[in-house]
């Protein structure tokens, strides 16, 4: 039998996702229509011998959380269960913690995943791999430029054997165009080397505790600590992936990340995509609508658009590469382009809302999503345009390349702002 396990970070993590992040818990964020972490579960819970989930990270179990888990073990028949650490224990702390929930049962192997990436998650593959020549760790890796390449772990194999001989995390210098895509498979020995770096992390702080510069009990980074050191000693396997990958750091990675899983859906949910019907809004491309929401007829929407839950979309709207979010309105006739329409909030007639993409480079096919800074020689550099929650735009203005924090009621035209 098999387990997987989601690392969720807590409230401190997930810092370039604001203002969206202050609603829901970012793992929570709806991409493409459901929540970002709903699509790791999707994927573990068609593994055949799947027994259990675990969610682990260090945010407080509040409401959504515990809702969300609720109807996720419903719709997937499966133990679905948040553990929660004492204080932020790292990638790999939580793991070694909460390793008699995980090996409860005696998995073969269990799957780790970081929630903050959208992936087809070729998790058979791996575990076709693993069956054939297991190891203590598989990593999935796949391709990036030269210059993305650093803000990831770059992993160096071995090409005929796929061993990793040398991993660096986020190099200051080029290593390698094979990154880490966060994306794991263990076998249970992978808790003995966790282990040894717990202790000696014990024995290390009992020495130098007097600095005070410990990072804290417990915590265990995957990368550095373990990925780094035992590479090349014939412990840590990759597996090459070329399917759809990317990191969801910032808003504007959770547009292209939502675009992603809109076209995989032709293919695993053709169900969710919107089809024109007679009488109903003019659909372009992949559209995903909730079945609450109301639509005018006359409404222009798509490509890669996602409407939640309740959203109301008037007359003559026309909607391109956004997220509308739960309860939101757009009024007759406005125009929302490259741009995330918080929870409850409000664009007025006639009212243009635009950002600016930042998608990856289509003419390099190793480029992935920028999720720098969002300033530049202390200018804002043009991105997508993100309204927080009940914000309310009035009839007849422009907002462009803004973000707008919740609860925010603006009375004129704003570009290139931060609106506070
Ligand atoms: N439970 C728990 N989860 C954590 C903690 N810290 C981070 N996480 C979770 O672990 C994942 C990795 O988070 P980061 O520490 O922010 O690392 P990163 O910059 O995303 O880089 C990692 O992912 C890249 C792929 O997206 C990799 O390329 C890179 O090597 C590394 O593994 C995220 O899902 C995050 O929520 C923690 O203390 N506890």
């Amino acid at each position: 039998m098999l387990k997987a396990v989601i690392l969720i970070g807590g409230p401190q993590k997930g810092t370039r996702f604001r203002p969206l992040s202050f609603e829901v818990p970012k793992p929570l964020f709806p991409v493409a229509g459901v929540p970002m972490i709903q699509h790791h579960i999707e994927a573990c819970a068609q593994v055949p011998g799947m027994q259990e989930i675990l969610l682990i990270g260090f945010y407080q179990p509040d409401e959504p959380l515990t809702r969300f888990l609720e109807a996720a073990q419903q719709e997937f028949n499966l133990p679905i269960r948040y553990l929660q650490e004492f204080a932020p224990l790292g990638t790999g702390g939580g793991l070694y913690h909460f390793r008699d929930q995980i090996l409860a049962g005696s998995p073969e192997a269990f799957f780790v995943l970081n929630a903050d990436v959208c992936s087809d998650f070729p998790l058979s593959a791996m575990l076709d791999v693993h069956r054939h020549q297991p190891h203590p760790f598989l990593l999935l890796g796949t391709t990036a430029n030269r210059t993305q390449s650093l803000n990831y772990g770059c992993i160096v194999e071995n090409p005929q054997t796929h061993e990793v001989l040398h991993y660096v995390e986020k190099p200051s210098t080029f290593v390698s165009d094979i990154i880490n895509c966060g994306i794991y498979l263990f076998s249970p020995e992978a808790l003995k080397p966790l282990r040894d770096v717990f202790q000696r992390n014990q024995q290390d702080r009992q020495l130098e505790d007097s600095s005070g510069l410990w990072p804290g009990a417990g915590t265990i980074r995957l990368e550095q600590d373990v990925f780094s050191a035992l590479a090349g000693q014939g412990q840590i396997y990759v597996h090459l992936t070329d399917g759809i990958w990317s990191q969801i750091k910032s808003a504007g990675s959770a547009l292209y990340a939502s675009r992603l899983y809109l076209s995989q859906y032709q293919l695993t949910h053709p169900e969710r995509l919107a089809k024109h019907t007679p009488g109903g809004p003019r659909i372009r491309g992949n559209v995903y609508i909730h079945p609450t929401a109301k639509v005018a007829p006359s409404a222009v929407l798509g490509p890669n658009v996602s409407i939640g839950e309740g959203v109301t979309i008037g007359e003559g709207v026309r909607l391109r590469e956004s997220i509308v979010l739960h309860g939101a309105t757009l009024q007759e006739h406005t125009c929302v382009l490259h741009s995330i329409v918080g929870w409850g909030s409000t664009v007025g007639r006639w009212a243009r809302v635009e950002g600016t993409p930042n998608d990856p480079n289509p003419n390099d096919p190793r480029a992935h999503m920028d999720s720098e800074s969002l300033f530049k020689d202390g200018k804002l550099l043009p991105a997508i345009t993100i309204l927080g929650c009940r914000v309310r735009i009035p009839a007849e203005v422009l907002i462009l390349n803004s973000i707008v924090l919740p609860h925010k009621e603006l009375s004129r035209s704003f570009t290139n702002q931060i609106i506070l």
